[in-house]
């Protein structure tokens, strides 16, 4: 989704450079074709097209680590892609340089079942994985709602609407083969690893979890995996308003209430979810909640959060039990993106992500809420509220500037209300290019120095996805 198209073409990019890629992997994976590399130059956020001069696509770690070498000899940006599904412009080659599409390296390693972890190439989505499990009594919980890469999720530090229980991918990965900038391959945790924790040396897992392509690309991750649970159970309910459902939101986990799934939606989201996905919930702030666990337990649980919703003027549970009413609900969730772009006819998502302590959260949803209604601009908010996570998804037309304004600043507004809370500017969408100059603003001049200090060692000559993360 994307504005107008810009070009920064780098000059470094020769004839005899395209001729070395492809003698890396094949001619039939290097494509310097308008079509294919506009298709590599956005992702589904609302920034400008930036397309590479070239894109390649790698079939294994070794085409990775040639093609790197052979990018950092020259000084050319390499720009790692995954799905494009990202929301923060990280795919865009905003200085040119050469694309490097990973998503043909699609196998799933190895699942050991009765460790709970496996290992992916670095295309395989999370939709094809879970698919493969289907029959081994695990899954892979963590969600965003777009069947993203795997490794993609990992460069961002993907999250989800089953956060609440299972985290997001910072808790859920154990090891990661990487190729650096120089094509030097390391695994994080050493190869081979795959144990549930670890206190060997520095955390260089995490490191590389939540870097944005910018210190080196991701080529298979070892995940740990969850058993599916024996009972689950979705409800809905509606509160007269936003701060209601939010106090709610904190007493269920204040309670200690082991919750999968706690969402928000206000009442313009769940007008869109009606007319997108021919839901018929009443109009009005709510929330979506999801329990698992063995069926003795959800019982006095699902109790016990009635009785909280019903103590903050909330209506009574609509329950969806069988599975075709849950996926329904949790499919409408998942699609809200698009719903909400439904309600401005050939619009475009500009999305936001902040994420507060808990306790913060009903000041920023509130004072969100004000903002959008004084700025009169649409803007529907939902979010893992469960996480103290939520977003705004404002419908826009990106040559409508005036609108365009009032929505950035809005968002810049909520981003810097977040930071004051002691909250951050992204919960799950990641810094890419809209939000560098937040990112000093919450890490500080000193942690941003080490991060930059961090980068220059791991990738000196600035080839790693420039322009994301820092300036
Ligand atoms: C409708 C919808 C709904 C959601 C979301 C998107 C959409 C379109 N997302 C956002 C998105 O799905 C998420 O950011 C994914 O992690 C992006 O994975 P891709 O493979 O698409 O990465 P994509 O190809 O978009 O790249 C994203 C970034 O990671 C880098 N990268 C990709 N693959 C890499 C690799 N192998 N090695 C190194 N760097 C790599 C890229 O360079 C870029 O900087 C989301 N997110 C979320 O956290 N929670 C959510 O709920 C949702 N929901
Ligand atoms: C902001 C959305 C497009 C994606 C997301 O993070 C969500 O739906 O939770
Ligand atoms: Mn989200």
């Amino acid at each position: 989704m994307t504005c107008q198209s810009k070009v920064a073409v780098s000059p470094k990019v020769t004839s005899s450079f395209v001729q070395d890629v492809q003698a890396i992997v094949g001619k039939s994976n290097v494509s310097t074709a308008d079509a294919v590399r506009q298709q590599h130059g956005h992702d589904e956020s609302y920034h400008s097209t930036e397309p590479p001069d070239i894109v390649a696509f790698a079939e294994s770690v070794d085409h990775v680590s040639q093609v790197a070498r052979l990018c950092n000899y020259h000084g050319v940006p390499l720009i790692p892609f995954g799905s494009g599904t990202g929301l923060e412009g990280g795919v865009n080659a905003v200085q040119g340089g050469l694309c490097l599409d990973v998503s043909k390296m699609k196998n799933i390693l190895s699942v050991n079942a009765e460790d709970f972890d496996c290992s992916v190439e670095s295309g395989v989505t999370r939709v094809q994985l879970n698919n493969y499990l289907r029959d081994t009594g695990l899954w892979f919980p963590i969600d965003p709602g777009a069947d993203a890469s795997l490794c993609g999720m990992c460069a961002t530090s993907a999250s989800g609407t089953n956060a609440v229980r299972y985290g997001t991918m910072r808790e859920n990965v154990m090891n990661l083969e990487v190729v650096l900038a120089d094509g030097r391959v390391i695994n994080t945790a050493g190869a081979g690893r795959r144990t549930k924790k670890t206190s060997a040396g520095y955390n260089l897992t995490n490191l590389f979890v939540g870097s944005e392509g910018t210190l080196g690309i991701i080529t298979k991750a070892t995940l740990r995996l969850q058993g599916i649970p024996e009972a689950t159970i979705s409800a809905t309910c509606h509160f007269p308003d936003v701060q209601s459902a939010v106090d709610t939101t904190v007493q269920v986990l204040q309670c200690g209430i082991p919750m999968a799934r706690i969402e928000f939606l206000d009442e313009v989201s769940i007008d869109a979810c009606n007319k997108f996905s021919h839901l018929d919930l009443k109009v009005a702030p709510s929330l979506f909640f999801e329990f698992h666990g063995a069926e003795a337990g959800l019982e006095n649980q699902t109790k016990v959060v009635a009785e909280l919703v019903k103590m903050n003027g909330g209506s009574e549970f609509r329950w969806a039990t069988d599975v075709d009413e849950r996926n329904h609900l949790w499919k409408a969730r998942h699609e809200i993106l698009w719903a909400c772009m439904a309600l401005k006819p050939g619009s475009k998502p500009y999305s936001t992500d902040v994420c507060v302590p808990i306790s913060n959260l009903p000041q920023v949803v509130v004072r969100t809420k004000q903002m959008i209604t004084e700025a009169g601009i649409i803007g529907p908010m939902v979010g893992h509220v469960g996480d103290g996570n939520f977003h705004v998804f404002f419908p826009v037309h990106y040559d409508d500037h005036v609108t365009l304004k009032k929505v950035h600043d809005v968002s810049h507004k909520m981003s810097l209300i977040a930071l004051e809370l002691n909250g951050t500017c992204t919960g799950e969408h990641g810094i890419g290019i809209g939000k560098r100059d937040l990112l000093v603003q919450e890490i500080g001049a000193e942690g941003l120095a080490v991060m930059r200090q961090l980068k220059d060692t791991l990738d000196p000559k600035g080839i790693m996805n420039p322009g994301k993360v820092f300036f």
